[in-house]
């Protein structure tokens, strides 16, 4: 169960915070019975968490298996509804958003996974892939459209020669640059990472450290 408090000093925090997490809770009902599916009680997966987080800085969450971690990074992004609690994003209340509102504030608001192989579709050049978020939220279309996806290629190391090649065709470590380059197409300022070197060989994951750390300090971002 993720819990904390919210100390003096974070609440002081102004203009520059970008996250504010007030009494977040996501239980999920455990049911009984295959037919019925009798409600017999609730996991609490996150409990009354509060934190705040300025741009620009990292926070990590630490605990055993199963404490919440991954479910306060989806309840932050709204892909699971909190069951109580209020989750800011600058000054607007994301829980009381309606799902079109929703759409285009998570442009602003990325994710990237442990498993990076499974988020990228097959069937999708590593091109396609990265152009799409940029078809999705009107960003660039044409040239203009290939000359954004090269960049976001070369800013986590990869050559633009690779946009014709598929997923399978690339090692773990840059399977994870794609998905990386494919959450900063839509210019993020909060990434959600949920273990996103685990799966990753030591050495590799050294790597995908340091790219993480050089597009924050160029980027700006917040993780
Ligand atoms: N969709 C769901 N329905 C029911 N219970 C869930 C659901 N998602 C997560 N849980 C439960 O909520 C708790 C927290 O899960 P969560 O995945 O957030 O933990 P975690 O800290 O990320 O674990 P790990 O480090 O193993 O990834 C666990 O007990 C899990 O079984």
């Amino acid at each position: 169960m993720v819990q904390s408090q919210t100390s003096a000093n974070q609440t002081d925090r102004k203009s520059a915070t970008l996250l504010k997490i007030r009494d977040l809770q996501v239980y999920f009902p455990i049911h009984k019975g295959i037919i019925l599916q009798k409600q017999i009680g609730w996991v609490k997966a996150v409990d009354g968490l509060n934190f705040d987080m300025k741009r620009k800085e990292t926070l990590g969450l630490v605990g055993e298996s199963g404490c919440g971690k991954s479910t306060t990074g989806r309840a932050i992004l709204q892909l699971i509804p909190p069951t109580h609690g209020q989750v800011y994003f600058e000054d607007t209340e994301l829980t009381k958003l309606t799902g079109e509102q929703l759409r285009q504030i998570r442009q602003w608001m990325q994710m990237i996974f442990q498993y990076s192989y499974a988020s990228l579709n097959p069937r999708m050049t590593v091109g396609d892939i990265v152009s799409e978020p940029l078809e999705i939220f009107g960003l660039a279309t044409g040239r203009d459209k290939q000359q954004q996806v090269n960049q976001l290629l070369e800013m986590v190391g990869l050559t633009p020669e690779f946009i014709h090649r598929y997923p399978h065709e690339f090692s773990g470590g840059q399977r994870q640059r794609i998905v990386i380059a494919r959450a900063l197409a839509v210019r993020p300022d909060f990434i959600v990472c949920d273990e996103p070197i685990a799966a990753l060989d030591v050495s590799i994951q050294a790597q995908i450290v340091n790219l993480m750390q050089s597009l924050q300090a160029e980027l700006g971002l917040t993780y």
